[in-house]
């Protein structure tokens, strides 16, 4: 890939484009992963055996009783933890193969997080925000500040560009967390209650855009969410279950 895409995330994308997404198809491959914490004395068995087969276009939704281990998985998920057996394949790479510093790259360009309290920096403007993933390669390039303009149009902000968080409502700052979870084009987009903290009118809002951002990409996205409406929107619904995956 030697670009995003130029033309309005919101639009349809003309065949060729979309026949090139499909051709390099997002992948999620989990496998037998179990994760325990503590001591091999007193081990705290949080998952056991998760498997999970998910493609660009997927959307999942977990839930489960606190303390079911859904933070857990989404952790491993975004490779901020190892399981302690069973194998994670994102694109068909093992990512913690990696060493530290390939791993975070990784992180950066295959995976897209967004949280329930957005966690936006309070000092950056609207685009400045969405375009942190890039930071990491020192100063974004065009093609990154024409994504990400596209994407807060696409979300809806394209004159709050300039603002600052504290400026927008709770609704707002979490549609500017999608738009930078989006910037990399992420294989895989996991959320941790994107809906959690908003009224049901923005949380209708935030979850259509989700679902519509996330298909047009080709993104697999994985929520863990209490919210029922949230879970219905996706194509998928799984409970995390004494630490079983049903
Ligand atoms: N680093 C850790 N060390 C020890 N125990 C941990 C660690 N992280 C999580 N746990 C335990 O693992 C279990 C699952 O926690 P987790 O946060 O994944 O649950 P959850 O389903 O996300 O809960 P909630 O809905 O309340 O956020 C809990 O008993 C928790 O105390």
């Amino acid at each position: 890939m030697t670009g995003w895409p130029q033309q309005s995330l919101a639009r349809i994308e003309p065949s060729q484009a979309k026949h090139a997404r499909m051709s390099a198809m997002s992948t999620l491959s989990v496998q037998h992963v179990s994760k325990s914490f503590g001591t091999t004395e007193s081990p705290l068995q949080v998952l056991t055996d998760v498997t999970l087969e998910l493609s660009g276009g997927d959307s999942l939704a977990i839930v489960g009783p606190s303390g079911s281990g859904k933070s857990t998985l989404l952790q491993i998920l975004g490779t901020l933890d190892q399981p302690t057996s069973g194998t994670v394949l994102i694109d068909g790479t093992d990512p913690f193969s990696y060493s530290a510093a390939q791993l975070a790259a990784f992180r950066n360009h295959k995976i897209g997080f967004i949280f329930q309290d957005h966690h936006l920096l309070p000092q950056l403007s609207v685009i400045e925000n969405v375009l942190v993933p890039t930071l990491a390669g020192g100063r974004p390039g065009s093609e990154h500040i024409d994504r990400a303009g596209e994407l807060i149009e696409a979300v809806g902000l394209g004159h709050r560009r300039g603002h600052l968080p504290s400026q927008l409502s709770g609704g707002e700052r979490e549609r500017v967390a999608i738009a930078r979870a989006l910037l990399m084009k992420p294989t895989l987009i996991l959320a941790d209650e994107p809906t959690g903290n908003l009224d049901r009118k923005s949380a209708e809002a935030v979850t259509e855009l989700l679902l519509r951002l996330q298909s047009d990409n080709g993104a697999i996205l994985i929520s863990v969410t209490h919210s029922d409406a949230l879970a219905a929107a996706m194509k998928d619904r799984k409970e995390l279950l004494d630490g079983k995956l049903v």
